[in-house]
């Protein structure tokens, strides 16, 4: 399932933001790259665990984890602390899946990459190019969002981003691994989550609507890893 996940934060919270990542030290993006995707690389980041992407990283964090539609989309069991990246002068980042296995810096901690996410830094006036291009089973897909939105799309896709031309694309991504591996699951999973409360809106106690929770909490509990 590729989601738009609107508003993570506020126009003049992206304006405080855009602040302190702006006035970071930035480095070449290859450093957190695999093999493949380092030769399609071309962007600068903030070098992980940078103050800046550290404190910026929390309030991510925490947006999202506070936001009812990420979590039920992602059902998120382990986030991988967001890196920032930024893209200028014709800079891009060409077709790659992204890595399976994410190691925590310094840790023996490992995160397996369910899910990919992108949020938005920069509005799209502020910039030309820059769209994220997502293949999935359904076609292809092209993404520019709204500044404090985000995209949030299954890892296993082939993604690029197209050179930026004009002005910068400044975002944060990062990965997680799910509760529920499967994105089919995942996905059904999501739905009929939007589909019991929707019918649980009335009267969260009404028959049907106890039933659908009951059967959205049994799936659960047959495909979840915790
Ligand atoms: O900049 C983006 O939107 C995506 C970055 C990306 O695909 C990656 O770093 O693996
Ligand atoms: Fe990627």
């Amino acid at each position: 399932m590729l989601l738009t996940i609107p508003d993570v934060f506020s126009p003049e919270q992206v304006a405080t933001i855009r602040q302190k990542l702006d006035s970071a030290e930035w480095t070449d993006g290859r450093v957190t790259a695999g093999h493949q995707s380092a030769l399609a690389k071309n962007n600068m980041q903030i070098p992980e665990g940078h103050p800046v992407a550290k404190e910026v990283g929390e309030w991510i964090l925490q947006s999202l984890g506070q936001n009812p539609l990420f979590v039920s989309a992602a059902l998120p069991m382990k986030v991988f602390p967001p890196l920032f990246n930024r893209y200028a002068g014709g800079q891009s980042f060409g077709t790659h899946v992204d890595n399976a296995i994410r190691h925590l810096k310094g840790t023996t901690h490992r995160v397996r990459s369910d899910l990919s996410a992108t949020l938005f830094f920069s509005s799209p006036e502020e910039y030309d190019g820059g769209e994220l291009i997502i293949e999935d089973t359904y076609g292809i897909h092209s993404v520019k969002l709204p500044a404090g939105h985000m995209v949030l799309y299954p890892s296993s896709s082939l993604h690029k981003v197209l050179p930026v031309t004009r002005g910068a694309r400044v975002s944060s991504f990062f990965w997680m691994q799910s509760m529920v591996r499967d994105d089919g699951a995942r996905t059904l999973l999501f739905d009929l989550d939007n589909v019991a409360q929707s019918v649980g809106a009335a009267d969260v106690n009404a028959p049907n609507a106890v039933k659908l929770t009951g059967i959205y909490h049994n799936l659960l509990r047959r495909w979840a890893e915790v």
